[in-house]
C-alpha cells in the first residue's frame, strides 16, 4: 500500500531543547493510527509540524502520490490539500443549530452570517444529512449546538471537519471529558471515518486506544519508541519504563 504521509528524520528544537528528535512516521491512505506517549513526548509538536504550524529544523514531510514536500507550506494551504485537525476543545458555533454548523462546514465558510444568506442546494442538504448520520446527530439537527453535551459537540466538530473531505484527519485527545458511552460512540465514528481516509488519534486513554483496534505509535523524547499492535507496544519494556509503569 502506498503511503499518504511520509515523515522522515524530522527534528525541531525550542531554545536548544529538542522537542522532536529524528522522528520518522508514515501512514497509508485508509488507515487508523493511535499515537500515545508521556507528557512532553512531542505528540502536539508532531501534529504542529504536519499541519504547517511549526517548521522543522531538519527532515522531510512528504504528501500523496506526488510526494509533495509540505515543509514551508502555510497552514491554510496544507488544510486545502486535505489535512484536517481537530483540537482538544470543540469550537462549534453555539448559537447556531447542528444543521447550520454542518451546512457552514459543507459550504466551507465558517461565518455564522453566511449561512443566513445561503440557499442550500439539494446536494448540500444531502451531504449535511449524511454527515449527521455519520456522527450520530441526525435527531439533533434542529438543536442549538450550545445545548449539546460535550461529547455531542466533539462529534459535531468531527462532522464539520469531515465535511471538508480531508484525506488525513488529526484528532487530539478526543476522549477527554467524555462519558464511557460517548467514548464508545467516538471510537465508532473514528473507525468508520478511517475506512475512507487516514485518521491519526493522539490519546492517553488506553481503553479508548484499545477500542480503536489499530496500529499504535509510541513517542518518547521526540522520537518513535515503539510501534505495532497495542498488545505489542504495551509489552515492550522501554514503553513500560517510560510510560505505562509510571
Ligand atoms: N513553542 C515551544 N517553545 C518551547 N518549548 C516547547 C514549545 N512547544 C513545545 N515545547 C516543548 O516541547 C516538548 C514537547 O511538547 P509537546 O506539547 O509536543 O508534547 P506532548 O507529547 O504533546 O505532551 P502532552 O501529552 O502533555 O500534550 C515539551 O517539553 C514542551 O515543553
Amino acid at each position: 500500500m502506498s503511503q499518504l504521509l511520509e515523515v522522515s528524520g524530522i527534528s525541531v528544537s525550542f531554545d536548544g531543547f529538542k522537542a522532536i528528535n529524528n522522528l520518522s512516521f508514515s501512514i497509508g491512505q485508509a488507515e487508523l493510527r493511535a499515537i500515545i506517549g508521556p507528557n512532553g513526548a512531542g505528540k502536539t509538536t508532531f501534529m504542529d509540524i504536519v499541519t504547517g504550524k511549526t517548521k522543522p529544523d531538519e527532515g522531510a514531510v512528504l504528501w500523496g502520490e506526488m510526494s509533495r514536500n509540505l515543509i514551508g507550506m502555510n497552514e491554510a494551504r496544507i488544510a486545502r490539500i486535505g489535512i484536517g485537525r481537530k483540537f482538544q476543545r470543540p469550537t462549534v458555533f453555539e448559537d447556531q443549530t447542528v444543521f447550520e454548523n454542518l451546512l457552514m462546514a459543507v459550504k466551507n465558510d465558517r461565518n455564522p452570517l453566511a449561512v443566513l444568506f445561503f440557499k442550500p442546494k439539494p446536494p448540500d442538504l444531502a451531504k449535511v444529512e449524511d454527515l449527521a448520520a455519520e456522527i450520530g446527530l441526525s435527531d439533533h439537527l434542529a438543536r442549538k449546538s450550545g445545548e449539546l453535551s460535550h461529547g455531542q459537540k466533539q462529534w459535531l466538530e468531527i462532522g464539520m471537519l469531515l465535511a471538508q473531505d480531508p484525506k488525513l484527519l488529526l484528532v487530539d485527545e478526543p476522549a477527554a471529558g467524555m462519558t464511557l458511552g460517548e467514548r464508545e460512540h467516538t471510537t465508532d465514528i473514528l473507525k468508520e471515518a478511517a475506512k475512507t481516509r487516514a485518521v491519526v488519534v493522539v490519546e492517553h486513554d488506553m481503553e479508548f486506544v484499545r477500542r480503536l483496534e489499530c496500529k499504535v505509535t509510541v513517542l518518547h523524547e521526540g522520537a518513535v519508541l515503539a510501534e505495532g499492535s497495542l498488545d505489542h507496544v504495551t509489552q515492550n519494556q522501554d514503553v513500560i519504563d517510560v510510560y505505562l509503569g509510571r
